[in-house]
């Protein structure tokens, strides 16, 4: 992955020779503050005129057409230019379309897509997109920077105004924002109230994230609009599915199998992170077979973070037994106690946001071996459990209503009565993830204690937060005190709220949907995902979260 920032300034700027120097300078500066994004080579463009500057920059971290990839990226009337991290699948089809609609590519990386894309299609090249990807572009004829964020929230990309709202500052990691003017101050409300983790903010007054699935758009004018470009959507739970089971099954497994064929596309060498379940096993599985298929010799390479003296969290050996039994080869990484507790700094440093377990340090500590060995792309089973329902505690709302739309495929379905018993029996059971707890849910509260139509998600979702007692009571006094639950519910966006609320999906679907725009993005995708992976210039591409195979699977009844 690479790193990328920019600056669109709608103030004066004179004299023009000083402010061309110091925007120089403060891109640079920038951009070094994320040089373990993109290590390869860096790349600047800046252009002061009457009545406001632009600047974008680039840290590379160079994976396709290294001699020629470089950034920013312009269109051959140096109009429009652009800054992308990450990855555009579908690059030969996509390019053969465009060249013969006249477009003329100068080099063969993925990224010159967007700027043919956006010369053609306008804002509408965003849906053409599929991959993992940030960028910032600016288009000089109509003075405008145009920004997005993958659908998943893959990728970061931050922003913030300064200036009354005459200055628009964007960037991968919040420290880059720091040299383009930024003075960074505690947003104390949304620390208290779980900001970070549930919505758009930040630790950080005025700093926000880009939402997963969202676009940016800032006029000279200094009008700023941000909105969705994409969501989620699942079907109606009263229809009964006319698809029969193989059908299903078969639609999922040529989905997967064309998502992971897409993202072994690399010209620097690729591996998988390899645990002890099915999601990334699945991953490892079908990235070998397609490698062996190019080339039998070929052997795939896996990662495996291994605890041998914790056997009860220790996925080393299954992992190593699947790695031999689809003809890859096993590294098995085994970090001490004292290396996870010396890596836990860093992992606050690189993430950003209040870290509350090792698990950051791990996967750095993961990522660290990879680049060491010489591996700069690994691909991982992240976001599996949340297309999938693939954690515990979601079986609290798939018990919570009949699956009518189940009701014609020959599965014997539980009536209204025995989901219910099935309920009670669950929810005194104490879940695998036991940070999290369905014992502090209480369905039956009252109307205002049940957000999202009472679904259990947002409170279970919720029990992972900070307790009240760490706060002091001024604060508490200050900012309120924070209830999760609420706050989980009431930050998403109106639409969604609407779509859950008034049942138009089936609680299990509206539990997906809510962890889709809360814990998903801003901690597993963030933490324990890309940030880690780029402390140390290693791109990570999650296969299971490819748009085409996640909108097949929401289709699918619960
Ligand atoms: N110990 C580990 N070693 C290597 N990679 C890991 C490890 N733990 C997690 N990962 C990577 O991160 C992904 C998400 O991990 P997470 O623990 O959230 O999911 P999981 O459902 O347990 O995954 P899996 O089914 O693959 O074990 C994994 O699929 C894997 O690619
Ligand atoms: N690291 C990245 O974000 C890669 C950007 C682009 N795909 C390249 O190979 O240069």
């Amino acid at each position: 992955m690479c790193g990328i920032s920019g600056t669109y300034s709608t103030c004066h700027a004179f004299p023009l020779d000083n402010a061309v120097s110091s925007l120089e300078g403060d891109l640079r500066a920038s951009i070094q503050a994320m040089a373990h994004r993109g290590p390869d080579s860096f790349g600047t463009f800046y252009e002061v005129f009457e009545g406001g500057s632009v600047g974008l920059a680039h840290a590379r971290l160079s994976i396709i057409d290294i001699e020629g990839g470089h950034q920013p990226l312009y269109d051959d009337a140096n109009s429009v230019h652009a800054v992308v991290n990450g990855e555009l699948y579908d690059y030969a089809v996509i390019r053969k379309r465009l060249e013969q609609e006249g477009c003329v590519f100068t080099t063969s990386v993925d990224s010159e897509l967007l700027i043919h894309l956006y010369k053609v299609y306008g804002l509408d090249s965003i849906l053409h997109l599929r991959g993992e990807f940030a960028f910032i572009l600016y288009d000089k004829q109509r003075r405008m920077i145009f920004a997005a964020r993958d659908r998943f929230g893959i990728k970061p990309l931050y922003y913030t105004l300064l200036d009354g709202g005459k200055k628009l500052l964007l960037a991968s990691e919040m420290k880059a924002l720091v040299p383009l003017g930024w003075k960074p101050e505690w947003d104390v409300e949304s620390i208290v109230q779980l900001g970070e983790f549930i919505d758009d903010r930040t630790v950080f007054k005025g700093v926000y994230k880009l939402p997963p699935a969202h676009q940016l758009i800032f006029r000279h004018t200094g009008r700023l609009k941000v909105e969705p470009y994409w969501d989620h959507s699942y079907n109606s739970p009263d229809v009964p599915e006319s698809r029969s089971l193989e059908e299903m099954i078969d639609g999922v497994q040529k989905r997967l199998v064309d998502s992971v064929k897409a993202r072994l596309r690399s010209d620097v060498p690729l591996g998988v992170y390899l645990s002890g379940g099915i999601d990334s096993a699945v991953v490892a599985g079908i990235a070998s077979k397609l490698l062996k298929e190019g080339s039998p010799e070929t052997k795939l390479n896996t990662f495996t973070l291994a605890f041998p003296d914790r056997a009860e969290l220790d996925e080393g050996p299954i992992a190593k037994r699947m790695a031999e039994s689809i003809g890859a080869v096993s590294h098995l990484i085994t970090p001490t106690e004292a290396d996870l507790v010396s890596y836990f700094e860093k992992s606050v440093y690189h993430s950003e946001q209040p870290v509350h377990t090792l698990n950051g340090a791990g996967k750095m500590i993961l990522s660290e071996y990879v680049r060491r060995h010489g591996f700069k792309v690994v691909l991982s089973g992240e976001g599996a459990d949340e297309v999938f329902a693939g954690y515990s505690f979601y079986l609290a709302d798939y018990l919570s209503a009949v699956d009518h739309a189940a009701v014609d495929l020959g599965i014997p379905l539980p009536t209204s009565s025995e989901l219910f018993m099935a309920l009670k029996e669950f929810e005194g059971k104490k879940l695998p993830q036991d940070h999290l707890s369905l014992s502090q849910v209480d369905p039956e509260a009252t109307n205002s204690s049940r957000p999202l139509g009472g679904i259990y998600f947002p409170k279970v979702l919720s029990t992972a937060g900070f307790d009240n007692q760490v706060f002091s009571q001024d604060i508490i006094d200050k900012v309120g005190s924070p209830d999760h639950s609420l706050n989980i519910a009431e930050r998403l966006n109106a639409r969604a709220r609407t779509d859950i609320v008034s049942r138009k999906y089936h609680p299990l679907h509206c539990a997906l949907h809510t962890c889709m725009h809360t814990s998903l993005p801003n901690f597993v995708l963030n933490l324990l995902g890309d940030r880690m992976e780029m402390s140390n210039s290693v791109e990570g591409r999650p296969p299971l979260l490819d748009h085409h195979l996640v909108e097949y699977a929401n289709s699918l009844p619960p």
